[in-house]
């Protein structure tokens, strides 16, 4: 089975988790964007739910299929989140944000009762860190921000280089409008550290690190499915 059927399995697999007048919260990138299809067509032969984007590339995909979205503002509560990750640990930390959408991403799943994640195994790491974190920042006090989140990582014990992510010769710029930082630290062995080292620089709008967050991953892989449940 290829990557992108691995994706539409986890997907599928999700979409038994939603049910009839849920509010939910629906991810970015290319796993979720195959729940976005299967949901659309559960939409089209009747199910009644309302989705939250975490992009606006989500929301274009979802206004295209018909699945009927909301806002934060209209329904700031939300049953449901179902999002993929760049990385997913054994106890469901994750790494988000290869596609830029983390902010956003994390205040949905923040705003909902339950997170599910969904990927193909490949995902899957003992340590996170093998992906670039990602970092986004206000685009004031670029090297200033860059140098203070040195220090934050030194002091959590990591180095690596600090990569502004770039798009066709540009810097990337969020929905929010902010730029990201691709952070290559390697091994990430105490994310807590890091993200509450990285939370307390000022020009650091959030990181990728999605910290208890997750309830259940669904990794689909040659094997079949396996479902990985938060520790309670
Ligand atoms: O910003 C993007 C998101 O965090 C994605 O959920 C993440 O990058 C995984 O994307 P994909 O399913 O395309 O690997």
């Amino acid at each position: 089975m290829d990557a992108r059927a691995l994706k539409i399995e986890a997907a599928r697999a999700a979409l038994g988790h939603v049910r009839d007048g849920m509010r939910l919260g629906i991810g970015t990138g290319s796993t979720a964007e195959e729940f976005v299809r299967l949901l659309a067509e559960k939409v089209a032969a009747g199910m009644k739910i309302v989705g939250v984007p975490t992009s606006e590339r989500t929301a274009a995909l979802c206004r295209e299929l018909g699945v009927p979205l909301s806002t934060l503002e209209e329904t700031p509560e939300l049953d449901l989140t179902i999002d993929g990750a760049d990385e997913v640990d054994g106890k469901l930390a994750l790494i988000k944000g290869g596609g830029g959408a983390l902010l956003r991403e994390k205040i949905v799943a923040a705003a909902s009762s339950r997170m599910i994640v969904i990927a193909d195994e490949s995902k899957l790491v003992e340590t996170l860190g093998r992906f670039p974190l990602p970092i986004e920042v206000n685009r004031f006090g670029l090297g200033a921000t860059r140098l203070a989140i040195a220090r934050a990582a030194d002091a959590a014990g990591l180095s690596g280089p600090l990569t502004l992510r770039m798009t066709n010769g540009e810097p990337f710029v969020t929905d929010g409008g902010h730029f990201i930082i691709d952070a290559s630290f390697g091994r990430i062995p105490n994310p807590r550290a890091l993200s509450n080292g990285l939370h307390a620089v000022p020009g650091v709008v959030e990181h990728g690190l999605f910290l208890g967050l997750a309830d259940v991953a669904i990794i689909a892989g040659a094997d079949g499915i396996r479902t990985v449940h938060a520790a309670s």
